[in-house]
């Protein structure tokens, strides 16, 4: 699925939180969003998601306007992990992931076995199958994130968008989920704090100040410079002998 940003602004109380933001993520692509604290990559994320609509300019799905399309369509479309996902408190591990398939049922279309056998595979995909029934307060916050992102998968959704995935895991499980996101043969976009794990995707945006003042891929768009002017460090870009692929050797903040 094609999503695109056309013109986007958003104000809250006279202070403009994204500006003229204007992007399109290919179907298929892993798109990298990055920026400093506070840029506004998840305020960006929200609108491609559909849970805010922007003041002025419009989101395209597929090259037809979001606003056009009737919410469980977008439900049934786009999913979404956020950074301060709900608590689920509640329910078992496998529960919160049966919840990814919410937009697909109703009194036509009943639970089925083969909604299990897609909540089996999203919780097998994220490494929690073996703790599918363990209460959400129990989990760890790796454990819940990785819930989340489960059920976004749940969904079975043409765009995935994920607002820094990788935030609670351990390096074994941010290693994992990257590949899987990544292997996805959907369109995915990540607000990352990571340089080194953006370096992995198609292409990345930059966020500086509430506007997209850079897209490309990874190795021209995160060059000494921009590292220097809008993450503040200094930083050498070193090639790794093994494979040829460029290593961020962060030296100090300025
Ligand atoms: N509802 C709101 N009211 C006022 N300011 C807001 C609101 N939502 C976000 N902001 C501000 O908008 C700016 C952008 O926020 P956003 O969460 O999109 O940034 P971010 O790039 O995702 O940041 P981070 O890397 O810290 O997660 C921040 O300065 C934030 O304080």
């Amino acid at each position: 699925m094609r999503l695109a940003a056309e013109h986007i602004d958003w104000k809250v109380h006279g202070h403009r939180l994204l500006d003229d933001v204007s992007l399109t993520v290919e179907s298929g692509e892993t798109f990298g969003l990055i920026g400093p604290n506070g840029s506004g990559k998840t305020t960006l994320l929200r609108m491609l998601a559909g849970l805010r609509k922007p003041k002025a300019g419009r989101v395209l799905v597929d090259g037809q306007p979001m606003s056009a399309m009737r919410r469980p369509d977008i439900a049934r479309a786009i999913a979404f992990v956020e950074q301060q996902a709900d608590t689920l408190d509640r329910l078992e591990a496998r529960e919160a992931v049966a919840l990814g398939r919410t937009p697909f049922l109703s009194p036509l279309r009943p639970w089925s076995e083969q909604d299990d056998a897609i909540v089996s595979r999203a919780l097998e995909d994220v490494g929690m199958r073996h703790l599918e029934n363990r209460l959400w307060h129990t989990l760890s916050g790796g454990e819940r994130q990785r819930v989340h992102i489960a059920r976004a998968l749940a969904q079975q959704p043409r765009a995935l968008l994920l607002d820094e995935p990788t935030n609670h895991l351990d390096v074994r499980h941010q290693l994992s989920i990257l590949q899987l996101v990544k292997q996805l043969p959907i369109t995915v976009v990540l607000a990352l704090h990571d340089l080194g794990q953006a370096m992995d995707c198609d292409r990345i945006g930059v966020m500086e100040g509430g506007r997209l003042i850079d897209i490309g891929p990874p190795r021209q768009v995160l060059t000494l410079d921009r590292l220097r002017h809008t993450f503040s460090v200094h930083a050498d870009l070193i090639d790794d002998p093994q494979d040829g692929r460029t290593i961020l050797r962060f030296r100090h903040a300025l």
